[in-house]
């Protein structure tokens, strides 16, 4: 069943690897018919390079396996959370790309500081809360899946201005109409997450230029005895001996 979006989410796996957005198996993309109320996803821990479009599982909206070989994705509660709770989206990714795991891991939303980021996301994408011990406890893929609403509801962010969030000491999941575009969107927050980094870095920390780096040019220039003078006369005695 569900030949032709298997291939779909399949192919967008695939670009995971080929986008730097994975390291080993870690990551997966799903992607729903909302007619079947069905949704596919790959199977948790599937190399890449080993993964087939029939690999793909199919889920229903109660999260239960209607048809797949294998076990679904680890991540699949909070897919299913995100295809209940967000109906307008088609396709969900999941990443632990460093960039955008770096801001999650300090829990800090990635800042719509260039237009990089806001051509794609109406606002700061943001991190959630971290977990507590009863969530992790009591479900922690699904309720990372309820943590995200939450955050959404509670921040007043729509889902489709900002197709992406940073799970708090996880990782972001992105999502968009289909599967493609939801991978679009994760790469789009990696790349995004780099530039803020280096961004907030930058204006940061006040550098000063030490003085005697100035007063070297400015030696070399004149030939003050400085290094750079010291130079010019070594390589005037050197062409005189030529
Ligand atoms: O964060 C985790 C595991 O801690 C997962 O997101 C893995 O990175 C992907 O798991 P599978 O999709 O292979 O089950």
């Amino acid at each position: 069943m569900l030949e032709k979006l298997k291939q779909e989410v399949y192919e967008a796996n695939m670009q995971l690897p080929k986008l730097d957005l994975v390291t080993f198996t870690w990551g997966n993309v799903s992607g729903i018919d909302r007619e079947k109320g069905l949704f596919v996803i790959k199977p948790s821990g599937v190399d890449y390079d080993k993964l087939k479009p029939e690999d793909m599982v199919v889920v229903n909206l109660k999260g239960e396996v209607v048809e797949g070989e294998m076990n679904p994705s680890s991540d699949t509660p909070t897919h299913t959370v995100l295809y209940n709770e967000f109906p307008e989206i088609g396709g969900i990714v999941h990443t632990h790309s460093p960039w955008a795991v770096s801001f999650a891991a300090a829990e800090i939303d990635v800042p719509a500081l260039s237009t990089t980021h806001a051509d794609t996301f109406y606002g700061d994408v943001p991190v959630t809360p971290a977990l507590t011990k009863e969530e992790i406890e009591g479900g922690y893929e699904e309720n990372t899946g309820k943590v995200i609403v939450k955050t959404f509801k509670e921040r007043k962010i729509d889902p489709e201005a900002v197709p992406a969030v940073l799970v708090s000491q996880h990782g972001p999941f992105a999502w968009g109409k289909t599967p493609d575009k939801a991978v679009y969107n994760a790469k789009v927050l990696e790349v995004a997450s780099e530039i803020d980094y280096h961004a907030l870095q930058m204006t940061r920390r006040n550098i000063e230029v030490p003085q005697y780096l100035l007063d070297k040019h400015y030696y070399r220039k004149h030939g003050k005895n400085a290094y750079y003078g010291q130079e010019n006369a070594k390589s005037k005695e050197h062409a005189a001996r030529k």
